[in-house]
């Protein structure tokens, strides 16, 4: 898995990479890793399918206390922490690298990681899951702050391009969202949309 996520004035970008495996075959070619918890927040699985497909459940499940006792949408930090504390409570069971990634009238765009063992991070950007070992050198020298939307989008489609070339564990189509105040706003790019290098 290749997935990614960065913050912009405004909004979020995440990004992942469509391929599940099981050893060297391929179980799933169009997989959506970009899981919707609310309207306004995502987040982005890498690890194991089942593990993360349990603990985005759990957090959905909690979220919809939370917005019956609140009476108002849940924050990103609040999200977040949700997957924190199970990631961490769980972390000798379970193989889950999460990144969530969402808009609030608060904050605005946010951007956190919770990588396998279940630390907790704000970063103005973020990348995970095995193909993202290919990345650093190219995130690191290509990120600029205050991007805006399109530029992002752009940002993220390369990294996950790159890294779905050279990681036998990414691959099959990029799957793209832009998240702000006026919702989220899904993309697919496939054959000559795929940024070529
Ligand atoms: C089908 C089936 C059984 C396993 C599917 C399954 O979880 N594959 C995993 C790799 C893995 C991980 C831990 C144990 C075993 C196999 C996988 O493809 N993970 C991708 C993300 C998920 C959300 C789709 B990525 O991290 O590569």
């Amino acid at each position: 898995t290749t997935i990614m996520a960065t913050q912009y004035d405004g909004g979020v970008v995440v990004g992942a990479d469509s391929r599940t495996t099981t050893g060297s075959y391929i179980a799933n070619r169009v997989t959506d890793k970009l899981t919707r918890i609310t309207d306004y927040i995502y987040c982005c699985r890498s690890g194991s399918a089942a593990d993360t497909q349990a603990v985005a459940d759990l957090v959905k499940y909690q979220i919809d206390f939370h917005r019956m006792e609140m009476g108002k949408e849940p924050l990103v930090k609040t999200v977040a922490n949700i997957f924190k504390q199970l990631c961490y409570d769980y972390r000798d069971q379970i193989t889950a690298g999460i990144i969530v990634a969402g808009w609030d009238s608060k904050d605005g765009g946010q951007v956190y990681s919770v990588p396998i063992s279940g630390m907790l991070q704000r970063m103005p950007f973020t990348i995970g899951g095995s193909g993202s070992s290919y990345l650093y050198g190219y995130v690191d020298a290509n990120f600029k702050p205050a991007m805006t939307k399109e530029q992002s989008l752009q940002f993220v489609a390369n990294s996950v391009s790159l890294a779905m070339n050279r990681d036998g564990s990414s691959g099959g189509i990029i799957r793209l969202a832009s998240i702000s105040k006026d919702g989220v706003e899904r993309h697919v790019l496939t054959g000559d949309k795929v940024p070529k290098f």
